[in-house]
């Protein structure tokens, strides 16, 4: 294949992996096999290899892995990281309602969210493309894990529009990936790793991006952090905004109009957590409206207007040949 044709084929091949990828791993409804998907990643595969000066930045084929880095490089968080204060019963959840319409001074509705047990990162986009992914650190200053996050086929090379934005999640690895990773250690003589989010957290801190690559993780994106030219009013509308741009982002969120319909949705997934494809370590609860989180402001590590109810640990057992390994 000559030069020119070569360039045509590869660009024809980045947007289809992109498009195929974004339907299999961010809507989570494929529409193509996953033979079709492979055999066009094998095709660009190689033209990248017969033509390396073609090759580009955001091609799908950086998935499976780059060279391993020497250490991680330290970032800056412009906006910091917050972690959430917590919530056990009923009665903290009404104390906190209580708290926040006093601090308002009216009413307030809140977005309820599942309570990912992953690890926290942030994704900066410029121009649409995907140029920066960190841990949380100690919400200051956290590491380039870029390199790893591009591993995460849900996380996508390019948004839908040329945005300039900082979106942060949780990176996490489902229970099955979980549980099919610790057998593979078990019979390899390793060490299983504890729970899922120590396996994320293992896997997306490994300086080779070829071991994340492998280990099958995901994202759900649950804050905007940094925005131009766009305005967004509420919590839920930023949701849904990112989700127009192609990230993935949870779709069990609810709106709820006051505290009673909060307490419900948390005993509602109370049962339902252990039905679900990936760990929640409880609900996140927050004021929905974004001028009410601008008027209650931040303690000196969390945001006054959200708060975690915390659920008991949930136990995922690891069975190798049938043997119960909690
Ligand atoms: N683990 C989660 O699923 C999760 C964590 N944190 C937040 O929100 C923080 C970030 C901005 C204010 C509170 N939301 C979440 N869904």
């Amino acid at each position: 294949m000559d030069r020119i044709a070569a360039e045509n084929r590869m660009a024809e091949l980045r947007e289809k992996l992109e498009e195929y990828g974004y339907h299999y791993y961010v809507l989570d409804k494929p529409i193509v096999s996953d033979a079709e998907f492979d055999k066009l990643m094998q095709e660009l595969v190689k033209l990248e290899s017969d033509f390396p000066e073609l090759i580009t930045e955001d091609s799908p084929t950086v998935r499976i892995g780059g060279n391993p880095l020497p250490h991680f490089e330290k970032v800056q968080h412009e906006i910091p990281m917050l972690s959430l204060g917590n919530a056990f019963n009923e009665q903290d959840l009404r104390d906190f309602d209580r708290r926040v319409s006093e601090g308002v001074g009216q009413p307030v509705t809140y977005a309820c969210e599942l309570k990912i047990d992953g690890l926290a990162v942030s994704l900066k986009y410029e121009n649409g493309r995907f140029i920066l992914g960190a841990t949380r650190g100690d919400g200051t200053t956290g590491e380039n894990i870029t390199n790893n996050l591009k591993t995460v086929r849900s996380i996508p090379m390019k948004l839908k529009e040329a945005v300039d934005i900082e979106v942060r999640g949780e990176a996490f690895m489902p229970k099955q990936s979980f549980e099919k990773l610790n057998v593979a250690k078990l019979e390899a003589g390793e060490e299983p790793f504890a729970n899922p989010r120590n396996a994320a957290a293992g896997s997306l801190r490994q300086l080779d991006p070829k071991i994340a690559a492998k280990r099958n993780l995901d994202i759900f994106l649950y804050s905007l952090a940094q925005l131009k030219d766009k305005e967004v009013f509420s919590h839920t509308e930023a949701l849904q905004y990112m989700s127009e741009l192609g990230l993935k982002t949870n779709k069990e969120a609810k709106h709820c109009k006051n505290i009673d319909e909060v307490i419900e949705y948390v005993d509602s997934w109370l049962e339902k957590r252990p039905h679900l494809a990936y760990e929640i370590d409880g609900i996140v609860i927050k004021v929905d409206s974004l001028d009410a989180q601008k008027k209650l402001g931040f303690t000196a590590k969390s945001p006054r207007w959200a708060i975690a109810y915390k659920f008991p640990a949930e136990e995922v057992v690891t069975t190798l040949e049938g043997i119960e390994l909690s």
